[in-house]
């Protein structure tokens, strides 16, 4: 299988789009270790792995994104139990225009921290064996959500520094691939009651749910065979990769 011996870290991996990146990398011969905050979620997803994959290819470790310290712990219990990682999926995120601050914090600070704390395991130049990592952006990571400013602002940031990283790594030589996924809509909790979560711009619901009809939804399992598209595809660096109901695109980025 394509990624057998491969060992994975998925953060958010408890639900969603996170579980279907989960479920789909061990079913392609991964080892996959997930980070989550939601216990009840993770340790019912893996009673439910375990059942199809054994109970060694899979580990959960509660841990938020948010912290430097948990996100070091992990990462090197990661590497203490299985060896190494080779694949990085930085795909916790949330909605919450209201509490922007912590928006920020989880979906672009998580993703550079969950980078950087990886960056000194899978690093050729320290030691390790290099491998890929894949941001989970979105759409409104190219383009704006009018009813969720902020989280679009962290989505740009997210597409940004995974195109930056993806260049500083093939300058610097460490071995590893940076590519974003780029989905539209996908039915999961997090698009569950918008309104509640746009703060002070839940009257442009009506707008978004319009667009959301428009585009129409993704299940999370086509955003998980886009992720292992760029898991698998060596050639793929720098790279967004916009997933629609309709297929995939790559962007195309102007060239400054
Ligand atoms: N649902 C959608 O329409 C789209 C979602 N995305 C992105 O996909 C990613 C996954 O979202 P979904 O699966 O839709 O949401 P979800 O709410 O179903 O799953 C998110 C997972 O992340 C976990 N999580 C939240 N905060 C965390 C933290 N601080 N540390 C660790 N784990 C944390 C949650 O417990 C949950 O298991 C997010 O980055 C989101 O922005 C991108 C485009 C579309
Ligand atoms: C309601 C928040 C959803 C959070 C989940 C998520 O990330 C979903 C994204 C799905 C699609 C985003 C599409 C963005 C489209 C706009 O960029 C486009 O309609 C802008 C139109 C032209 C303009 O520049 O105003």
């Amino acid at each position: 299988m394509a990624l057998s011996g491969k060992v994975a870290v998925v953060t958010g991996g408890a639900m969603g789009i996170g579980r279907a990146i989960t479920e789909t990398l061990l079913q392609s011969g991964a080892t996959v270790v997930l980070l989550d905050v939601n216990e009840s979620a993770a340790k019912s997803l893996l009673d439910d792995l375990h059942k199809v994959y054994g109970r060694d290819r899979t580990l959960f470790l509660s841990c938020t994104v948010e912290s430097e310290e948990q996100v070091k712990a992990a990462l090197q219990k990661t590497v203490d139990t299985f060896g190494g990682i080779d694949i990085l999926c930085n795909n916790a995120g949330i909605l919450n225009e209201g509490e922007w601050e912590k928006t920020v914090s989880i979906n672009l600070l998580g993703v550079i921290r969950g980078t950087y704390v990886a960056l000194q395991h899978m690093n050729k130049l320290t030691g390790g064996r290099g491998g890929v990592v894949i941001n989970t952006a979105s759409m409104a990571g190219l383009g704006p959500l009018l009813s969720c400013p902020v989280y679009t602002a962290s989505k740009h940031g997210v597409v940004g520094f995974t195109r930056a990283m993806a260049a500083a790594s093939k300058a610097s030589d460490y071995g590893i691939r940076f590519n974003a996924v780029c989905p539209g809509f996908v039915q999961t909790d997090l698009i569950s009651n918008t309104k509640l979560k746009l703060g002070q711009f839940s009257h442009l619901e009506d707008a978004t749910n319009q667009l959301m009809a428009e585009m129409r939804m993704l299940a999370p399992s086509e955003v998980a065979a886009c992720v292992l598209e760029l898991a698998t595809d060596e050639t793929k660096n720098g790279e967004a990769l916009m997933v629609f109901a309709q297929g995939k695109q790559y962007v195309t980025f102007p060239t400054l």
